[in-house]
C-alpha cells in the first residue's frame, strides 16, 4: 500500500459531517424459532460527494445494508441519519437500484424511465426528451418501446439504471449493477457513471465483490466481513480519470488490489 493511503479505523470516516450516517446499525431476520443476524453493530459516516464501495463476498449483508439505507426495510437496533436526520422511510433524495428486477412489466422502457418524473408531474413532453436521453446514455437507444419481458438481463439493468437516474436523485445506492454486463459495456457504464458523478456533489454507495471494479471507481472502499464487519477501510488515492489499462499496472493499484484481497480472505476465514 503507498505511503499516502489513508486507512481509517474501522467503520470510522474522517468527516464529522456525513450525508449518510450509519450507527450502531444491526439488523436481525427471524425465522421460526431462529434468529438470523445479518449486520450487527455495523457503523460508518459516508462523506458528501464521496465514492464509496462496499466490497464484499456473497452473505456479508451488503444488500440488506443498502435496503436500510434506501430507508425500504427498518433497522433492528441502531440508526441511519441522511443529513442530520434519521431515516424513516424511502427518501426521493435517495435513488435506490436494487438487486432484483423492479421494471413496471405493463410499461415499455420510456415509460418505465419517465415513471420518477410523470409521478412528479413533469409535463409530458419534457419528461419523454430526458427520458431519451438517459435511454441513449445506458445504451438503450433503439428500444424504447420493447417491454421488460423482450430485453435481456442486462438491458432490463441499463433500463432500471436510467430510471432511477430520472428521478435525479442526490445520492446514489447501486447494488452490484453492472455484475449482469459483458466487459466491454460494463467498462463504458462504469465510465459514465463516474461522469455523472464527478463534479456534480452527487454522493454513491456502490456495492460490488469485484476488487478491479471497487479500484476503478472508489474514492473510499470498504470491505466487509460476516455480518457486516468491517475488515478494512481505505482512501483510494488513485488519480483520476483511471484509464484501466493504465491504472492495472500502477503500483498503487497492484499494493491496494493486494490488501483488498487479502481483506477480503481473512473475512472468508
Ligand atoms: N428477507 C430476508 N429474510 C431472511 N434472511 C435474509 C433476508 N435478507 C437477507 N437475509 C440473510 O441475510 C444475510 C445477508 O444477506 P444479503 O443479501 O444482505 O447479503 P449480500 O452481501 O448482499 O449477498 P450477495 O452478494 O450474494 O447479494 C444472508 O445470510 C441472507 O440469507
Amino acid at each position: 500500500m503507498s505511503a499516502s493511503t489513508i486507512v481509517h479505523p474501522a467503520g470510522q470516516g474522517t468527516d464529522a459531517d456525513g450525508v449518510l450516517e450509519v450507527r450502531d446499525l444491526a439488523k436481525h431476520f427471524p425465522k421460526g424459532d431462529q434468529d438470523l443476524v445479518a449486520l450487527r453493530e455495523f457503523s460508518i459516516t459516508v462523506r458528501p460527494g464521496q465514492f464509496l464501495v462496499l466490497l464484499g463476498r456473497s452473505g456479508c449483508g451488503k444488500s440488506t445494508l443498502l435496503n436500510l439505507m434506501a430507508g425500504l426495510t427498518r433497522p433492528t437496533s441502531g440508526q441511519i441519519l441522511y443529513r442530520g436526520t434519521a431515516l424513516s422511510g424511502p427518501s426521493t433524495e435517495i435513488g435506490y437500484l436494487t438487486q432484483h428486477d423492479t421494471l413496471m412489466p405493463w410499461r415499455d422502457v420510456t415509460r418505465n424511465v419517465e415513471m420518477p418524473r410523470e409521478l412528479r408531474g413533469e409535463g409530458k413532453r419534457s419528461r419523454r426528451e430526458e427520458a431519451q436521453r438517459l435511454i441513449e446514455l445506458v445504451g438503450l437507444g433503439g428500444f424504447e418501446h420493447h417491454f421488460p419481458r423482450e430485453l435481456s438481463g442486462g438491458m432490463r439493468r441499463r433500463a432500471s439504471l436510467a430510471r432511477m437516474l430520472a428521478a435525479d436523485p442526490e445520492t446514489l445506492l447501486l447494488d452490484e449493477p453492472f455484475g449482469a454486463l459483458d466487459a466491454q459495456l460494463r467498462t463504458e457504464l462504469q465510465g459514465e457513471l463516474l461522469r455523472l458523478w464527478q463534479g456534480t456533489g452527487r454522493t454513491v454507495v456502490f456495492v460490488t465483490h469485484d476488487i478491479e471494479e471497487a479500484l476503478l471507481l472508489a474514492d473510499r472502499v470498504v470491505v466487509l466481513g460476516p455480518v457486516g464487519s468491517v475488515l478494512l477501510d481505505v482512501d483510494v488515492d488513485l488519480q483520476r480519470p483511471r484509464d484501466p489499462d493504465e491504472v492495472r499496472v500502477d503500483p498503487r493499484f497492484v499494493a491496494l488490489h493486494k490488501s483488498l484481497s487479502v481483506a477480503l480472505k481473512e473475512g472468508a476465514r
